[in-house]
């Protein structure tokens, strides 16, 4: 297998995000879940997203995962690696995206790495260096307020300069405009005054295409869904990939009962599971039981076993802004999201012991601990069920055969889990 694009993602939920634009621009695509084990059945692929759950753990150890991954992607052939971050930027001053793009960038010897989290189909822009999501600037959006990372600085020039050692540059959409060979230009000014890295303004997918024409050039890019599309398009239109079609591989029912698990607390992700109170039984988890180490999971099981017969359920832990600051000045932030993550991983493996087969998980830190919980060693893309997800089919579960979606937080509308279930049989 030689690899047309190698990718490493932050983790499980934007891996498959980026692992759906790539199959629907027409590249065979697999999603491993780390660095894949040699025993792992691989189809014959043009790219391979490694997702690791590197976005809000130690840099360090961020640094060191996401090296051993670009190893493993570079040994098999990819001229290009890209870093697959948020669309949303996620990160802290601590990093991580600024220390694993300078240790990136200093292991395939890159001049200037282009960045930008740019993804105009779920509306995120950037204009003179700065995010929109949808009308309003990132630190007005509703991220200012994530749990983990809250994002209250729109300015991304500014935002990775406090992340990475290098200076960090712009090369703004009037450059993008004007076409390749000026970001290219643009970009030998930028290395000429020492700069090892520029966020890249993008708003319509043709800006993504001009960009991706460039970053296929070079040997490391960072950025999220928009210049997987530009890079994918580029690696087309140049011949160096033959289209194929998409998705091919959600085909065939698994059966099963169905459950669907939500640690998300994004704005989105509250008014889903808002939604879904209208059409399956729900349980609100308690926080304060989770961190309490009181039985919260095995008191859901108990919910949900008898009525997964009847349909599918939704069990969440989300909660308002209000209410996860509640609960994260009591116990802090790390724990209780960590003890939380780890109360949905256990919910999940018991479900999956009662017999569930078809799993649907909100919020990419929850989706990590549920997959790597199930020991799920990769996936195949599937049909989209909203922009950025996928049906995903695993591959060689433990537990068999089985359908997954995993969701961003803020990603698809407000029926998303009916959506969903619609599609995964
Ligand atoms: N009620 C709650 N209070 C505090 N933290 C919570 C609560 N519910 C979930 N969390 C934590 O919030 C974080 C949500 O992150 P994530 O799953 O990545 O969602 P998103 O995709 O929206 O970023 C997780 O660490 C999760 O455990
Ligand atoms: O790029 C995106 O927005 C997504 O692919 C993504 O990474 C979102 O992360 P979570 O909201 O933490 O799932």
């Amino acid at each position: 297998m030689t690899l047309a694009l190698g990718c490493i993602a932050d983790d499980y939920t934007g891996a498959s995000d980026l692992a759906n634009t790539l199959t629907r621009a027409g590249l065979r695509t697999v999603q491993t879940i780390g660095v894949p084990a040699d025993d792992l059945a691989l189809p014959e692929v043009d790219a391979v997203v490694v997702s690791l759950k590197s976005r809000s753990i130690e840099a360090g150890l961020a640094v060191s995962r996401s090296r051993a991954a670009e190893a493993w992607l570079r040994g098999r052939g990819a001229g290009h690696v890209l870093f697959k971050i948020c669309s949303t930027f996620d990160s802290t001053d601590a990093g991580n995206i600024g220390p694993v793009m300078d240790a990136l960038r200093a292991d395939c010897g890159e001049g200037v790495v282009l960045v930008t989290p740019a993804f105009p189909e779920t509306g995120r822009t950037v204009y003179q260096g700065n995010l929109f999501v949808g009308a309003v600037p990132l630190n007005e959006s509703p991220l200012k307020d994530h749990p983990l990372n809250p994002m209250r600085d729109s300015n991304l020039v500014r935002v990775l300069a406090r992340q990475s050692k290098t200076q960090i540059g712009l090369v703004d959409l009037a450059t993008v405009t004007r076409g390749a060979d000026a970001v290219r230009a643009r970009l030998a000014e930028l290395a000429g005054k020492g700069i090892g890295a520029a966020i890249i303004d993008a708003v319509f997918d043709r800006d993504l295409e001009t960009i991706g024409l460039v970053a296929a050039e070079h040997r490391l890019s960072v950025g999220a869904s928009g210049i997987g599309l530009g890079l994918a398009r580029a690696l087309v239109s140049t011949g160096k990939v033959r289209s194929s079609a998409a998705g091919a591989e959600g085909g065939a029912a698994v059966g099963g009962p169905a459950a669907c698990l939500a640690g998300s607390c994004s704005q989105a992700t509250l008014q889903q599971i808002a939604s879904a109170e209208r059409v399956m039984p729900v349980l609100h988890l308690d926080p304060e039981q989770i961190v309490a180490g009181t039985g919260e999971a095995q008191r859901a099981l108990a919910w949900a076993r008898p009525r997964l017969a009847d349909g599918p359920v939704l069990i969440a832990s989300s909660a308002t802004p209000e209410a996860v600051a509640a609960v994260q000045a009591r116990h802090g932030r790390d724990a209780a999201g960590h003890a939380i993550e780890q109360a949905m991983a256990d919910i999940a493996e018991d479900l999956v012991q009662a017999g569930v087969r078809r799993l649907i998980v909100a919020g990419g830190e929850t989706s990590g601990a549920v997959v790597d919980r199930l020991r799920i060693p990769g996936f195949l893309v599937g049909v989209e069920i909203a922009a950025g997800v996928p049906v995903l089919r695993a591959v060689g579960a433990q537990a068999g055969e089985m359908l997954l979606a995993l969701k961003s937080g803020n990603f698809g509308g407000p029926e998303f889990f009916s959506d969903a279930l619609r599609l995964m049989r």
